[in-house]
């Protein structure tokens, strides 16, 4: 599925995009996850392959317990069909930004490396769950089926069963999970989308999270890929992989607003390139901050709200570093606050964020290039920190 993601996933390798902001050592957990891809894996080279399918294992979670920690009644979403896009997730009453959607246990994952055919692979995993685990899975969307397979044949059943896992499969840290009720989630691009999921190694379980405040009857949207491309590049990715051609708000914008849309994405993402110079001696502090208020000013701009939280606590690195005690709170308080909206106030992030408040001094990065001052977060949205 998608890969859902969004933020700061994006920011590593992410989101297919590519954008490498700092990585500093206190904020390695990845929101929003990347979208699996088990032929990726399927196409390394044996010498690459590590994990065996004996050695790894298969870790097989109970449905039941996901049944039974997550009533129906206790969302603020029904799964529908909707014209054009198959199911898809609308809320039931009006959801305030930051709030938790979806709590969700995988109904199994699956290493990320396998050494078996993924097809065979995933029907014995089945084999091994309750007709109505089953059931959940086979009722899963998929694309990509290849043609000229005869229903009812071994080939057929391995190769359905496979366009089910790459359609709906996300990252599930070091596993590749599926999360029946998550899949749902459509795509959106850009300022479309408004939830993102983050994987919990903690809880075992992703949570889905309201980017955005999201209105009674509107459709809940993830993204599946990194949308700061442009729109024929995100078109192109989603119609191979995903089997549809993205008509989101973004994507159906009039030529000339989809032009200024694009440009806007792509000077965020050069500006984080430009951003990441930092680490390397670059740029300084100072110009590093300036950077990174431009990204801001653009999102706000393009309403691209999502890793926010990831900017926000790396400005608060590079101020910790220059010694900057009053910039580095600031950051770490806006980082706090979206963090928060992003993957949520009991986040490990958000809590790094609440230390750092608490103790500028007792940064891992504290002091460890010359004394610099910064000016803090000059462009916020209203309501911010
Ligand atoms: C993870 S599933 C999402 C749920 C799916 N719609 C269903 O019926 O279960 C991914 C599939 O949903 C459809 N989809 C997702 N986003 C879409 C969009 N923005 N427009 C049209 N179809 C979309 C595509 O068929 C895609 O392969």
């Amino acid at each position: 599925m998608p890969p859902f993601a969004s933020a700061s996933e994006i920011v590593r390798k992410r989101k297919h995009g590519g954008t490498a902001l700092l990585t500093p050592p206190s904020q390695t957990s990845k929101p929003a996850g990347k979208k699996y891809k088990l032929w990726d894996v399927v196409l390394l080279p044996k010498a690459l392959i590590v994990v065996t399918l004996l050695a790894c294992g298969i870790y097989l979670y109970s449905i039941s317990s996901i049944h039974h920690s997550y009533s129906t009644n206790s969302v603020p979403f029904r799964i529908v069909e909707l014209l054009g896009k198959g199911k898809g997730v609308i809320a039931t009453r009006d959801i305030r930004q930051g709030e938790i959607i979806l709590r969700e246990k995988p109904l199994f994952v699956v290493p990320s490396s396998i050494t078996s055919s993924p097809g065979a692979l995933l029907l014995d995993l089945l084999s091994g769950l309750t007709d109505k685990q089953e059931a959940s899975y086979y009722d899963l969307s998929y694309v990509n089926l290849p043609q000229g397979l005869h229903p009812g044949t071994r080939a057929y059943d391995e190769a359905l069963t496979l366009a089910i896992f790459q359609t709906n499969a996300v990252s599930a840290g070091q596993n590749v999970g599926i999360f029946p009720r998550m899949a749902r989630l459509n795509h959106g691009c850009s300022s479309a989308f408004n939830a993102v999921y983050t994987w919990r190694e903690r809880e075992g379980a992703i949570v889905v999270h309201a980017l955005k405040p999201i209105k009674e009857g509107e459709e809940l949207l993830t993204t599946y890929t990194d949308t700061k491309r442009p729109r024929d590049a995100r078109r192109q990715f989603l119609q191979q992989h995903y089997g549809f051609h993205c008509g989101c708000a973004v994507c159906s914008l009039p030529t000339d607003l989809s032009e200024v849309s694009d440009k806007r994405l792509s000077a965020i993402s050069e500006l984080y390139q430009r951003f990441s110079a930092w680490q390397y001696g670059q740029v300084s502090g100072r110009e590093a901050e300036a950077v990174a208020n431009e990204i801001w000013a653009i999102g706000e701009e393009e309403g691209y709200w999502s890793e926010r939280g990831r900017l926000a606590a790396d400005v608060a690195w590079v101020a910790a570093a220059h010694s900057d005690a009053a910039a580095e709170t600031a950051w770490a308080r806006l980082a706090l606050r979206w963090y928060s909206y992003e993957l949520g106030a009991d986040s490990e992030q958000a809590e790094e964020m609440r230390k750092i408040v608490a103790r500028p001094e007792a940064h891992p990065a504290w002091s460890s290039r010359h004394s610099e001052s910064l000016e803090g977060p000059w462009q916020r949205p209203a309501g911010d920190v």
